[in-house]
């Protein structure tokens, strides 16, 4: 493969550099594959995030510092099927162990083919010979198989951000088989932890009898091998842990240091998701409440929490629910110049979250399911050396593979996150510190650049590995 090939990303939210600096709009991934796509003149190439009243195939380019953006809207229905309907209301919750609330519909499984093929049919004549293609999530599954159909013979490699559920939970879903076949067609398929990777093994062993090479990951099915191995996705630790530096990140810390006074901080932040155990973090909280409630004046948790996927049912219920429990906790416990839960419903920019993180002494990160969470990496970036805050994680985050000594929790159990949040308040600053200190090191050498960097180099690689 030449030195000088070209890097192709495909996702389906693309950071446009007009939407940076926004809240949100610019976390680490978007900033490590840009970094990737400037060193290899690259294309990025995914929906632009509107909606237009037919899908006319009109792609928009841009091209800022060397990288090109190239982006396509899609038409209300596309959005509604592929979107809002297979992607988010079949797959995601599927993936995070929630059958309870994956919905099996044709009419969203046909729509999220269909707009597969939309994103092979515009992508195909934007392609060179040379090209290295890195696809990215469960939008875009078998965007590969789509290519291959249409004689792409280049490189193609697909990371999965989210988990993969174990094989007999996976197989409820109307044509499994077929779903993973499709992944078969990349050369290099990425997942955040062992733990997903050994899922999707032991599927394509039991289910399909594909023949697995442990040692090398190599999958082989049909005389056709496709290498799978984990690369756990961290932060950009160079641009993160110097926000201190920033202006507005002193002006929040200072915020939420006088709005606190004397009590002590604890932070959640996360998009508005039912997999992130929102609900549940609060019962917790109640709990540790409902045990100590001599302690209400000791604590003030802060959860911010952006709205996200808000046309999906699900999303729209979770909310409700977290309001819900949110006021119940704060009517109870309430005094007129105190109140222990500050629900937030917006986003903030990353300099404003390192401030707020730097400000909580502990940070709360209890997904339900999660493929990784960048949150707990962040908190910890963000946190003094000298006078560490304590990260409470959830054991079923995929960052909790990397994570041992954070205090692992039961997300599901009040208790554990009860005795979880005395165990943090009242930690002693040597143990925080020696925490900290054996924490620190894989969030900041396991970094977003490390991670672009192996994937590629294997998928470079790829056939020889
Ligand atoms: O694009 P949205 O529908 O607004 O959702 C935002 C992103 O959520 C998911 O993030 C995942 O990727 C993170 C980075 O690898 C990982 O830390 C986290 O555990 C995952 O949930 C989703 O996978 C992305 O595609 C979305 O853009
Ligand atoms: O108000 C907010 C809330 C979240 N984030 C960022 O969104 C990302 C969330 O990533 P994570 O892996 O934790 O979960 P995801 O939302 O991707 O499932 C992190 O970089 C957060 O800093 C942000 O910039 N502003």
């Amino acid at each position: 493969m030449s030195a000088d090939a070209r890097l192709v990303v495909v996702s389906n939210r693309v950071a446009v550099p007009k939407a940076r600096g926004a809240a949100g709009a610019q976390g680490g991934l978007a900033g490590a594959l840009n970094a990737a796509l400037k060193e290899r003149s690259g294309v990025w190439f995914g929906w632009s995030g509107e909606e237009a009243e037919e899908h006319t195939g009109e792609i928009s380019t841009q091209t800022t510092d060397g990288v090109t953006t190239a982006t396509i809207d899609l038409s209300k229905r596309d959005v509604d099927e592929y979107y809002n309907g297979y992607a988010n209301s079949t797959l995601w919750p599927l993936f995070h162990y929630r059958l309870d609330l994956a919905e099996y519909e044709r009419e969203t499984a046909k729509g999220y083919e269909r707009v597969n093929e939309r994103f092979a049919e515009t992508l195909h004549p934007l392609l060179e010979d040379d090209d290295v293609l890195w696809v990215h999530d469960y939008h875009l599954i078998p965007l590969g198989e789509r290519l291959r159909s249409r004689g792409v013979q280049n490189r193609i490699g697909f990371f999965l951000h989210i988990p993969w559920p174990a094989t007999r939970l996976f197989v409820s879903l109307p044509y499994h088989e077929r779903l993973v076949r499709t992944m078969l067609h990349y050369d290099l398929l990425g997942f955040q932890t062992h733990e997903w990777l050994d899922s999707f093994l032991h599927y394509c062993r039991t289910e399909l009898g594909a023949e697995i090479d442990e040692e090398t990951g190599a999958i082989t099915l049909d005389g056709r091998t496709t290498i799978a191995r984990a690369y756990p996705i961290g932060i950009d630790w160079d641009h993160f842990s110097k926000l201190g530096e920033d202006e507005a990140a002193q002006r929040a810390q200072q915020r939420l240091l006088n709005s606190t006074r004397r009590r002590t901080a604890m932070i959640g932040v996360d998009r508005l998701d039912y997999s992130k155990g929102l609900p549940e973090r609060l019962d917790g909280i109640s709990r540790f409440f409902d045990q100590h409630p001599d302690r209400v004046s000791d604590l003030v948790f802060i959860q911010i929490a952006p709205p996200s996927r808000e046309d999906v049912e699900s999303y729209q219920k979770i909310r409700a629910e977290l309001e819900q429990k949110a006021g119940q906790i704060n009517g109870a416990r309430s005094e007129v110049d105190l109140v222990p839960v500050r629900y937030v419903n917006r986003g903030y920019s990353h300099a404003e979250l390192f401030g707020f993180f730097r400000a909580a002494k502990i940070g709360l990160v209890t997904p339900l399911r999660d493929g990784m969470n960048l949150v707990a990496k962040e908190y910890l970036a963000a946190q003094d050396p000298e006078d560490p805050g304590v990260l409470i994680l959830s054991r079923f985050a995929g960052a909790a593979a990397q994570m041992e000594d954070a205090l692992l929790v039961n997300p599901h159990s009040p208790d554990d996150l009860a005795h979880a949040i005395g165990k943090a308040l009242d930690m002693p600053l040597e143990e925080r510190r020696r925490r900290y200190e054996s924490l620190i090191g894989t969030v900041r050498d396991d970094n977003v650049q490390d991670w672009t960097e192996n994937f590629l180099r294997d998928l470079d690689s790829a056939g020889q590995l």
